[in-house]
């Protein structure tokens, strides 16, 4: 088997609030790799990162990281989630509210660990000053990065991140992804994100699975999953109708009608011609084209 390949194949019944949702998902995700998990809420991807971090037992399955076994309901095998290196930043947070900033995130060290790593992931988070703070003395988006920020404290083998970047402004969302995806080079874990941020998932992932109704619906790379071939099919581009324009460090940013709402999109410079108010168009969104940036 590839070294630290994530196998995991589960069935699991799902208590909704409509009745019973039979769960089967199966996954592969190679070492290194960046995997998007998305789709409608109640779908269960929440469930599946809490089973794969040993919180929630499937009802049938594995789950194999490498050689080793986490969890197999066959032969009763389990592995607590103290012994998966997994960093998980979960919707809740779960911080301890009676320790500060800081001491979050040494009490995730490991016994004889160096702490200067506290320190450095405290800059990259930007949460030096508020070092001292208590978690309520933050605000929803500083919890949220204390919480990713002691997730990294044991450099996982595996990081599992539920909407983790979800309350954070934009500039702070980009400079997390770019932070994360520079820290995964560097250390090599392989990340599992849950995600509803197209953008994001542009940015970030090799490949994306889709999960519908307790299973897997597409997946394959973004482009794969977001740009099919088939032209005629209407999920492969962004709609939209232009209210206004303006250049900005010589980017082109439109505010643009796009499903009711108003968002703002960076384009390369020499797009002025065509993106003028009033304007209807049609956006491809593709790794193809970097400069193209949905900013809101
Ligand atoms: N341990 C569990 N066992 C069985 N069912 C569960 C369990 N945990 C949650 N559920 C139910 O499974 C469904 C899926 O929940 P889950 O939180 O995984 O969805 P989700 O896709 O993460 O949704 P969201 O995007 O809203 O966070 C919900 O109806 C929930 O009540």
């Amino acid at each position: 088997m590839s070294d630290k390949l994530l196998d995991i194949s589960i069935r699991h019944t799902l208590q909704t609030a409509h009745g019973i949702l039979p769960m089967e998902v199966s996954l592969r995700a190679e070492k290194g790799s960046i995997v998007a998990i998305t789709g409608p809420s109640g779908a269960g991807k929440t469930t599946l990162l809490r089973q794969i971090a040993g919180l929630v037992i499937p009802d049938f399955g594995h789950i194999k990281f490498g050689n080793v076994i986490w969890q197999n309901t066959d032969n009763k095998i389990f592995q607590s989630p103290q012994l998966r290196n997994i960093g998980f930043v979960f919707q809740d947070y779960a911080l301890f509210p009676h320790l500060s900033v800081r001491e979050n995130l040494l009490f995730a060290l490991k016994k004889g660990d160096n702490e200067d790593i506290v320190d450095e992931l405290l800059t990259s988070v930007e949460l030096t000053q508020l070092a001292d703070r208590k978690p309520h003395q933050l605000s929803g988006g500083q919890q949220q990065r204390v919480a990713l920020a002691r997730a990294l404290v044991r450099k996982p083998d595996l990081l599992l991140l539920d909407e983790p970047l979800s309350s954070l402004d934009h500039r702070m969302r980009l400079h997390l992804q770019e932070y994360l995806l520079k820290l995964q080079k560097y250390l090599g874990f392989t990340m599992l994100i849950v995600t509803h941020d197209l953008g994001e998932i542009f940015r970030m992932a090799n490949q994306v699975f889709v999960l519908e109704n307790g299973k897997i619906s597409k997946q394959g790379s973004p482009s794969e999953v977001y740009l099919p071939e088939n032209e005629n099919n209407d999920q492969l581009a962004i709609y939209g109708e232009v209210l206004s324009c303006t250049i900005m460090d010589d980017h082109l940013i439109i505010s643009a009608l796009i499903q009711q709402s108003v968002r703002k999109i960076k384009l390369p410079l020499h797009w002025h011609s065509e993106m003028l108010p009033g304007r209807s168009f049609v956006l491809r969104y593709s790794m193809d084209i970097p400069q193209i940036e949905l900013i809101s």
